[in-house]
Formats: C-alpha cells, structure tokens, sequence
C-alpha cells in the first residue's frame, strides 16, 4: 500500500445487555435510519462510517456486539484490538444498568483500559425511568468515564458519542507521537560554549529543532 494511502482508523465496540439499543445505535450513526422492531443481535455486526477530525479523515469502524450471555465467547474474540468502547444501558432496564461494571471487566480482560463512554440510552422514556440521574452521574465518575444520555429513536446525542471517542483517541494519538518523537536536549553547561540558548528575563527557552513533520495519517494509520 503507498504511504499516501493510509489513514486513521479506529476500532469501536458496543456493548451493553440486550435490548438496550446497541443495534439501533449503530444503524443511527452508520446509515441515518431506525426501526423499532427488535432483532436480536446473533455475536456480532459490523458498520463503519467516516468523519473529519482537525482537518484529516477518520475511519470509525464499529462492532455491534450481541448483549445475550449466550454469545459471550463469540463476542469476546471480537473486542481485541478495540482502541474505544461504548457501554450502553437502557432507562427502562435496571439489569442494563447494574451489569455495566461486568460489561467494562469482560472488555478490559481483552483490551485493557481503552478510551470509554457510558451511554444512557432510550430518554425518551424518561417517564418510565428506573435509573436515577444520579446513579447515572455516579456510576459514570466511578467508572472514571464520561456519561452521554442519548435517544437513538429521536436522534439525540448519538453523533456526540462516536465524535468524542474519535477526538479522545486522536488526541491519544498524537501524545503518542509526540513522545515517540525525539527532541534533542541540548547540555546546559557553562563549559558549553556552543550552546545557544533564547534568555529572556533569565529563562532560557529549550527549543525544538523545527523538524518538517508527515501528516497525523501518514504517521498514525496502521490500517
Ligand atoms: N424508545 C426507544 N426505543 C429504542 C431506542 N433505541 C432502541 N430502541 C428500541 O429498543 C429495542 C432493542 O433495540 P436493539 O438496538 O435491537 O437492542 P440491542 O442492544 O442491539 O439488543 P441485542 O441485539 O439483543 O443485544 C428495539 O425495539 C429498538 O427499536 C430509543 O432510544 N428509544
């Protein structure tokens, strides 16, 4: 493959108990529609869409992954290499609810800490609600993630949720990068002469060779 052809692509899974509203998630965000029939999920599906992050092109591929117990070892096999999760659980679903930190336990067991976002799906129910905000907000902080509250039947938030996953691993990304790029440290010494250095008001300013750098894509893209 040349160079210029590759790009960022990233690997999301969705999970959740089921019924939650994964599928409906997905097909949202992928191709603009909903249905209110349900259709178990049989292990897993998979949708992919494309946005523009700062500038450069992102691939989001995203696993829709069954939430019946049934298929857990199916499942499993799909969330390695998952660079982001969505843990989703339902307004009117108590059990989705309380089985969130087994669902963050099974994906950390394959994929470690990767960035996350707990997804509170189905507020237009929220009339026959039996999670409390506050338990949300709770378990969200808990968990060390942030909490969107989404309606994928009326379209609210769906988009915000795969945007701020894509923008935490681009920032991720390009830390990386950063890191893995080396500066050169020039000794502070004063038996250095040829040291120069920027004083101004007594800091000295290290600064960083002007290196000519690739696009993120060109740099990040394994796919
Ligand atoms: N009221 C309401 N219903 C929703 C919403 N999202 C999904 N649903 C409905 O909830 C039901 C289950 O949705 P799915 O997307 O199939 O759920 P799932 O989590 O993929 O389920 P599994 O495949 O069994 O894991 C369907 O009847 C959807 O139409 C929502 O935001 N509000």
């Amino acid at each position: 493959m040349l160079e210029e052809e590759l790009e960022i692509a990233l690997k999301v899974i969705v999970v959740g108990n089921g019924g939650v509203g994964k599928t409906s998630m997905v097909q949202r965000y992928c191709k603009g529609i909903y249905t209110k029939d349900y259709k178990k999920t049989i292990g897993v599906d998979f949708l992919e869409r494309q946005i523009e992050l700062d500038g450069e092109d992102i691939r989001i591929m995203l696993w829709d992954t069954a939430g019946q117990e049934e298929f857990d070892a199916i499942t499993k096999a799909y969330y390695r290499g998952a660079q982001a999760c969505v843990l989703t659980f339902s307004t009117t679903d108590r059990a989705s609810f309380e089985a969130i930190r087994e669902w963050k336990v099974k994906v950390e067991n394959e994929c470690s800490e990767i960035p996350t976002v707990l997804v509170q799906n189905k507020i237009d129910l929220m009339d026959k609600a039996v999670v409390s905000f506050d338990e949300a907000e709770a378990l969200a902080q808990s968990l060390g993630c942030r909490l969107i509250r989404t309606s994928v039947k009326e379209d609210v938030n769906v988009a915000s949720v795969f945007r701020y996953l894509a923008n935490k691993c681009h920032q991720q990304m390009k830390q990386q990068y950063n890191a893995a790029t080396p500066i050169t440290q020039p000794t502070i010494s004063a038996f250095s002469p040829t040291f120069q250095s920027k004083a101004t008001n007594n800091t000295i300013q290290l600064t960083r060779p002007s290196v000519k750098r690739k696009p993120l894509q060109k740099r990040c893209g394994i796919f």
